[in-house]
């Protein structure tokens, strides 16, 4: 079975009631291509009102959680909250919370459990920094980070998308080649094959993020192993019903 192409919108801290409204308006009269998944990444106090808002073709996504249930954990939201107004995704990981709030694959590995536990789909992001793709560390950085999910995963392979985003081309305007995001994600589905499974390695979707705009989606899309699109930026505006029907 081929892999649906699913394309998440990363809010990130953007936005304010009437933004998202508007988003959401847009969205409505797309037209969105249908055989493709939509998943949009909100701010968590945002979360209810946009999940009540959204037609039920769109999928919404907390952009972090916490790693237990509940608890003396000021600030934080769990899965069982994500779950409770009605949201099924989450999206960890990103280079944003490992690099700005510090957290480590350890620590991304044991939130992307207990999300999975609780139910939650998750969208788990990698990717090399400037310098580690200079130093020629590009796959070392993806392989370790990906093996450390790999016993957080177990067998929920089919409840996981990785997002691969070379953290610099994330916000900067540099979007990786085709050629480079194709290469990486090729990398990855071979080392998943060996480290996992044929079958996980020839199912799981991989996005590539970084930099995705209306103007590169269409070519980005054409790659082989590229499997979807984590946008942040150009997910507020307009143009991001063109990167969701990039494929047609
Ligand atoms: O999660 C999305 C990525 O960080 C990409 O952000 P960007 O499209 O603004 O470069």
């Amino acid at each position: 079975m081929g892999r649906k192409f699913v394309v998440g919108g990363n809010w990130k801290m953007n936005g304010d009631k009437k933004q998202v409204t508007d988003i959401i308006e847009t969205l409505k009269k797309g037209p969105l291509d249908p055989n493709v998944e939509v998943v949009i990444g909100v701010p968590a106090i945002y979360l209810a009102y946009v999940q009540s808002i959204v037609p039920p073709s769109i999928e919404v996504a907390a952009q972090n959680c916490w790693k237990v249930a509940k608890g003396a954990f000021t600030g934080e939201i769990s899965p069982a909250m994500i779950k409770d107004i009605g949201s099924n995704w989450v999206i960890l990981g990103h280079s944003e919370r490992r690099t700005i709030f510090g957290e480590k694959d350890d620590l991304v590995a044991e939130k992307v459990a207990h999300a999975l536990e609780n139910g939650l789909k998750v969208i788990a992001c990698i990717g090399e920094t400037l310098e580690e793709r200079e130093a020629g560390k590009t796959e070392e950085v993806v392989f370790r980070q990906t093996q450390a999910l790999v016993p957080a995963i177990g067998s929920n392979w089919g409840n996981v998308v990785l997002a691969y985003e070379p953290v610099w081309a994330i916000g900067t305007g540099k979007t990786a080649t085709p050629q480079q995001a194709q290469d990486v994600h090729a990398s990855l589905r071979s080392w998943l094959a060996k480290n996992v499974s044929a079958d996980v390695a020839a199912s799981v979707r991989i996005q590539y993020g970084g930099s995705v705009t209306a103007a590169n989606a269409k070519e980005l899309a054409a790659c082989a192993d590229i499997d979807g699109f984590l946008v942040g930026g150009a997910s507020l505006k307009p143009e991001f019903v063109d990167i969701v029907n990039a494929t047609k």
